[in-house]
């Protein structure tokens, strides 16, 4: 089964949509699952996914069905990761956020400050809420590069690889937040001053709440409002607005290609999944490629008008389905020592198993020095990339047997060597045992004389 979950939500047809069309609309709900879309030439498509939300739909369940096993499992410990996708005015932000961030009426309350309250609401019901930390950070993504929205001077923020953490958004500004209107707060406030118009227009925050869940665990949530996905002809942009509209639209396609590669690679065939060729897929990397829940809204406008373009949103939200992400759980255990170590649950078996199987056979150092390397490279990330780790681990194993023929050999001579001591022992012991027998007759001779 698929851990990318992919909902579909059709937003309330708007004010221009009704005037031109009035009330028609291009879907045609068959149940929460599927439905038939028409195309602007009335063709039928015939579509399902994880769920359905028409219009009317209730914030509340969105959050229900979407994101509340997310924050769940972040407070396990398991990263997660909600994307809101679709063309500009579908409803992404509205989904996100609803109307405003803070004083939001509760029934219109969007993903974001419903997350916020599930996780201060789930920690307060623990057993111990003290053991949890949490933490926020917020970047947007301009013109392909990442900056920190809670602190502007940082705008070209470098993206790294952790064992322990995955993806890391190297310096980001973390505040630590201790109950929901605080984290509210700091998020509306961040808003409301960096995203002018043009920005708004094209670029979205992805907000990453990480969760230190306990003193050797860690969890991350990432919750990732895109920017409009209609095609960049259509926006009618120009001069640096068009710039930056070509930027959004590269990223977005890295994100499709991403996925494309991911859900056509052939099993037993390495492919190249091209995370680097764009910030939005290196973030997303943990997300897309293997060590999070991730869920994704794909939002469309019900009018005939547009189509086309939620036809679009739609394949791509089809294509993700197919997407087998594996859940992971962060450990971080001996922090004075800044030792990290990684548990898996149920997936990435098989590169623990390769390194379980290194770490017998190499020096410990050796093994780090790999791993750094595979990390450095990328390969870690890349399911695919298991087969260089297997070819590695051949190479290994052939010169660890030619070692064991070799040490074979040493110990056949000792053995032989031993066999020798022996056997010289042996015949000493007999010639002891021979000349004592000799002795005792000769003193039992004396006597009887
Ligand atoms: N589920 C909904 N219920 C009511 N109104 C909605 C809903 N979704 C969207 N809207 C309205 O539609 C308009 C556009 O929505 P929104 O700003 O969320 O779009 P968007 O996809 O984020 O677009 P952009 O990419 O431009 O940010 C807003 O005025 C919003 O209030």
């Amino acid at each position: 089964m698929s851990n990318m979950k992919v909902c579909v939500l059709f937003r309330p047809l708007n004010s221009k949509e009704l005037s031109e069309f009035g009330d028609a609309v291009s879907v045609q709900g068959i149940n929460s699952e599927s439905f038939i879309i028409k195309d602007e030439k009335e063709h039928e498509f015939d579509l399902s996914f994880d769920r359905v939300f028409y219009q009317g739909s209730e914030q509340a369940d969105i959050y229900e069905f979407l994101a509340l096993p997310i924050v769940q499992g972040a407070l396990d410990a398991i990263n997660g990761t909600i994307i809101t996708y679709g063309q500009t005015g579908a409803g992404k932000t509205y989904s996100m956020e609803g109307p405003s961030i803070v004083d939001c009426e509760s029934r219109k309350k969007g993903l974001l400050q419903r997350v916020v309250d599930g996780l201060f609401e789930a920690i307060m019901k623990s057993e111990k809420p003290n053991k949890y930390t949490i933490k926020l950070s917020m970047v947007e993504i301009y013109m392909e590069k990442v900056r920190d929205l809670f602190d502007l001077s940082k705008d070209n923020i470098q993206i790294k690889e952790s064992k322990v953490h995955g993806i890391i958004l190297n310096g980001t500004t973390e505040v630590t937040i201790s109950n929901s209107a605080e984290a509210l707060q700091s998020l509306s406030v961040r808003e409301n001053e960096t995203m002018c118009f043009h920005m708004r227009r094209f670029i979205r925050f992805g907000s990453d709440m990480a969760v230190h869940v306990a003193e050797n665990k860690f969890g991350k949530l990432i919750l990732v409002d895109l920017a409009g996905s209609e095609k960049v002809e259509k926006t009618g942009a120009e001069g640096k607005i068009l710039e930056e509209a070509k930027t959004i639209n590269q990223s977005l396609t890295a994100l499709g290609k991403v996925i494309n590669a991911m859900t056509s690679s052939t099993p037993g065939k390495p492919t190249h999944i091209p995370y680097r060729d764009s910030k939005l897929t290196r973030i997303l990397q943990d997300a897309l490629g293997g060590y999070s829940q991730t869920a994704l809204l794909c939002c469309c406008s019900p009018s005939p008008s547009n189509s086309s373009e939620s036809l679009s949103t739609l394949r791509f939200g089809a294509r993700a389905k197919h997407i087998k992400a594996s859940v992971h759980v962060s450990c971080k255990e001996d922090l004075a020592n800044n030792k990290d170590v990684t548990v898996y649950t149920n997936v990435d078996e098989s590169r623990e198993r390769i390194l379980a199987k290194l770490r017998e056979r190499m020096t410990a150092e050796d093994v780090q020095l790999l791993e750094e390397l595979f990390v450095l490279e990328g390969i870690f990330f890349d399911p695919n990339s298991v087969e260089e780790m297997e070819a590695a681990y051949k190479d290994v194993t052939s010169r660890t047997i030619s070692s064991f023929r070799k040490a074979v050999e040493e110990l056949s001579t000792v053995v032989e060597k031993m066999k020798w001591e022996n056997a010289t022992l042996k015949a000493s012991l007999k010639a002891s045992e021979e000349f004592y027998q000799h002795q005792l007759e000769r003193r039992s001779l004396c006597l009887i004389l």
